[in-house]
């Protein structure tokens, strides 16, 4: 398998530390303002990476940091007449609601407000090492003491200043905050520097290493937080332990509206729960995963649209698959079954290649499609069951993936079709028994329920209409 590394802008075969486990760090939201549907691009991106790297037999183990204490924060709380805390807690708890709906899966959610203890650790070991200094209750990262600065972003020593943190007492324009010491009026917590509060960069270097140790596979986020976020990062933590730390480093592409970065300090955003309530979470997570996740994205609501269309045409290939399946399989396969058969195991070979050719979900969904074409114009006029369950697999693996028609592969629908068995089997004890007003009646009943009951001499089959 093959994967894009921002670190060097090159495709690398994919070889994670532990021959079995992939350790995977995202950077999550700042919680002060509404989640936008640019977040969800980035989060449902590392799903599905994930997601197909567990189809693989790899272990995942995903962490996604929640920033809780930043200026935004304290700015969005000053703003509204509220305390900087409940801000936080608000729009974290929207955050994970979001991202249970939009069906990400993360397995741990690290606050920075319940790890000030490892960050001062964190922050005392650089100042022993000499790779940090303190300079008016603050620690600062010494950027100078990392050569390989720069590398990450490509970007040049003229352009290091970190933006807003242009402070007279530190030792280079470009040298970063670990701790920011106190100012009036903000949280803080006590430090051996006195008072303060941890930077940003620090917390993604510290929550990274306590919970997936000094080596990860992936590290991702969005292509913004390449500089300053990620170089800084790389430093702090290759600084602290000497070695290399991150294998892979994934960046996505901007999800834009009208050619700029959704953004919230652009005030252009489109928040996901609005998204959510309009298209749905599968309508959304295929539209994201329609694009390779290293391209821009600009948001239409045709596109949009068009993708739930898109969708349904996947899932009516499916209800044709299902009736198919209710056949009574033929042990013999006629010439042009087996053709067919060929071409859905190659359609889904593609598929394979195209995920395994870093995570290219764009072309990967043209070869689903082109399964459902198959299933259009070849499958449909056959009662091919053995090519029909074939296809119904490719089906199963790219919604594994893609997580975009669970209620399809659902066990309740297993579940449903053994007490509709169950009931049929009744159905034919009564006709049996010639008792047809009965067996009748139980017919129009599911044919209700959308269920077609199809009779013949050996007995009553069915399937859904
Ligand atoms: N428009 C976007 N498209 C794709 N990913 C995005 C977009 N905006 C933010 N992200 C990503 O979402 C994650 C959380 O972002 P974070 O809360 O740091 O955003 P932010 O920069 O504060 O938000 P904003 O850019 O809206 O002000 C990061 O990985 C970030 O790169
Ligand atoms: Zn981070």
């Amino acid at each position: 398998m093959n994967v894009f590394n921002t670190l060097g802008r090159r495709i690398e075969g994919f070889v994670p530390y532990e021959p079995h486990t992939v350790k995977m760090y995202v950077c999550g939201p700042t919680v002060y303002d509404e989640v936008h549907i640019g977040h969800g691009r980035t989060f449902v991106s590392f799903d599905a990476i994930s997601r197909y790297l567990r189809t693989k037999g790899y272990n995942v183990i995903r962490v996604q940091n929640i920033t809780d204490i930043d200026d935004k924060i304290i700015n969005k709380a000053k703003e509204i007449g509220k305390p900087w805390n409940e801000v936080s807690e608000h729009y974290s708890r929207s955050y994970l609601e979001l991202l249970n709906s939009l069906k990400v899966k993360v397995d741990i959610h690290p606050k920075v407000t319940t790890h000030i203890k490892e960050i001062i650790d964190f922050v005392q070991k650089l100042i022993e090492k000499g790779n940090a200094y303190v300079a008016n209750g603050s620690v600062y990262f010494d950027v100078n003491t990392y050569e390989k600065y720069g590398q990450l972003s490509n970007v040049k020593k003229e352009e290091w200043d970190q933006g807003e943190e242009i402070v007279k007492e530190k030792k280079h324009s470009y040298d970063f905050a670990l701790w920011k010491a106190h100012k009036e009026g903000e949280p803080y917590w006590e430090s051996p520097w006195g008072k303060g509060r941890p930077g940003w960069h620090i917390e993604c270097s510290t929550m990274s290493t306590r919970y997936l140790g000094d080596q990860i596979d992936i590290h991702g986020g969005g292509m913004d937080l390449v500089f300053p976020h990620h170089e800084n990062e790389r430093a702090q933590t290759e600084a602290l332990t000497g070695h290399t730390w991150v294998k892979y480093w994934m960046h996505v592409a901007f999800l834009t509206i009208k050619k700029e970065k959704m953004s919230k300090s652009k005030g252009n955003i489109i928040p996901l729960k609005d998204a959510l309530n309009k298209y749905g979470p599968s309508t959304l997570r295929y539209w994201y995963l329609s694009s390779h996740y290293r391209n821009n994205v600009e948001y239409s609501e045709e596109i949009l649209d068009q993708s739930a269309k898109s969708l349904q045409r996947l899932k009516d290939a499916i209800s044709v698959l299902r009736k198919i399946i209710q056949e009574e399989p033929q042990h013999y396969a006629e010439d042009d079954d087996v053709r067919t058969q060929r071409e859905i195991v190659s359609v889904i070979s593609r598929f394979d290649e195209h995920m395994e050719n870093d995570f290219d979900t764009a072309n990967a969904l043209t070869d689903i499609h082109e399964l459902a074409s198959i299933v259009f114009s070849k499958l449909q006029y056959t009662e091919d069951v053995f090519g029909a369950l074939i296809a119904l697999d490719g089906f199963r693996k790219f919604n594994s993936v893609f997580a975009v028609m669970d209620e399809e592969f659902s066990a309740e629908l297993d579940q449903l079709a053994k007490v509709i068995d169950a009931v049929i089997e009744v159905r034919n004890y009564l006709r049996k028994k010639q008792m047809y007003d009965l067996s009748d009646q139980i017919r129009d009943i599911l044919a209700r329920g959308g269920i077609k009951v199809l009779d013949s001499k050996e007995g009553s089959t069915w399937r859904f209409q």
